[in-house]
């Protein structure tokens, strides 16, 4: 069998612990760009052919772990009585509701009220994130202002309705950078109930191996489901993605036309000019871990001894996230009991 292949079962589809995004905001906000652009790979200037959505639609993505989006369409009442809203949020782990900043945003900031409200008071455990959308056209200083004045009134809002104790977060984002990944990609680690493990064992991994910087990424999406715990630096991030493609585009490149050298097993390792170094290793569920380390001269320590080192200690760690991989599996299957009833 493949040794890349996921061998583990699949989580049932109708698993609750099933981490579902629901992508709510008013007409034209860029819903429909954010999913084309992280999770279709579609360029963001081929967006704006994107027709209005007229009907809820819903994506599945199978990563660490298995992830739905939901978009609902600007114009949708979900507050009607026909529309079952309970059911819906109830099944939700995250809200995303996109504002956009280039636009006059006081009636989306009216709606997003109404709508935690009612979130929060069937969900209380559902995140609430708000994306502060097409920041791309904003200078530096007036996203900065216009990001304080959409968490004040928010905060205002709230505190009319009576709602006090929601955690809100806010992302300022555009489909034209990476910060759309990086918003996902904090959305999303927040769905992961593995998270402090990986997190745990990357900070063991940087520790013990020269590394400066280390993400586990979805190759596909680009978003980083786990990192290590110093700081993110978005350029660091930037260039940690960018390397994905290019590994990617190299071995699709060169694979026989049969496919007959894809041997699952794929690494890579690039000796950038200012002296830093790139790690690319596959892992299982489509994740690759992107290693960022300094080839320091001074440092008394033999370059190929430190890689063997980084190489053995990323073979531990892949069969570490197998291992956690496997328990939350067992973990998210019904038991007997359950079965029973
Ligand atoms: N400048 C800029 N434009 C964006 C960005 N994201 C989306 N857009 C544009 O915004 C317009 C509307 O985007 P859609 O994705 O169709 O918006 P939507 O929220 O899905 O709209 P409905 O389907 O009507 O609910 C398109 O022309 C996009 O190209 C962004 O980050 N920056």
């Amino acid at each position: 069998m493949d040794e890349d292949q996921p061998q583990l079962i699949n989580r049932p589809s109708n698993d609750p612990e099933r981490a579902t995004i629901l992508l709510m905001g008013l007409r034209r906000g860029g819903k429909s760009s954010i999913c084309k652009v992280v999770f279709h790979n579609m360029q963001p200037l081929d967006t704006i052919y994107l027709e209005s959505t007229s009907q809820p639609t819903t994506d599945h993505y199978s990563s660490l772990i298995d992830l739905a989006v939901m978009e609902l369409p600007g114009q949708l009442n979900y507050f009607e009585p026909s529309y079952d809203s309970e059911t819906l949020f109830k099944s939700v782990g995250a809200l995303v509701y996109v504002i956009d900043s280039q636009d006059e945003y006081l009636n989306a900031l009216t709606n997003l009220a109404m709508i935690i409200e009612y979130a929060y008071k069937v969900n209380p455990k559902i995140h609430i994130e708000v994306l502060i959308h097409k920041v791309d056209g904003l200078s530096e200083d007036f996203r900065l202002d216009t990001q304080r004045d959409i968490m004040q009134r928010i905060g205002d809002e709230l505190l009319d309705l009576g709602i006090e104790g929601v955690q809100v977060s806010f992302h300022l984002t555009s489909i034209f950078d990476h910060s759309i990944y990086e918003a996902f990609s904090r959305i999303i680690q927040k769905l992961i109930m593995e998270l402090p493990n990986l997190e745990n064992l990357l900070d063991n991994l940087v520790l013990h191996s020269r590394i400066e910087k280390a993400f586990l990424f979805d190759i596909n999406s680009k978003i980083y489901v786990a990192t290590d715990s110093s700081p993110v630096d978005i350029q660091t991030y930037e260039v940690c993605a960018e390397f994905i493609d290019a590994t990617v585009d190299l071995y699709d490149l060169y694979q026989a036309k049969d496919g007959s050298n894809r041997s699952g097993k794929l690494q890579c390792k690039s000796f950038l000019q200012n002296g830093y170094i790139l790690v690319f290793n596959k892992m299982i569920r489509g994740l690759a871990l992107i290693a960022l380390l300094k080839n320091d001269a001074n440092s008394g320590c033999d370059l190929n001894d430190s890689i063997s080192i980084i190489d053995y200690n990323i073979d531990v760690f892949n069969k570490a996230l197998k291992e956690i991989w496997k328990n939350s599996i067992i973990k998210a299957l019904p038991s007997p009991e359950d079965t029973k009833n």
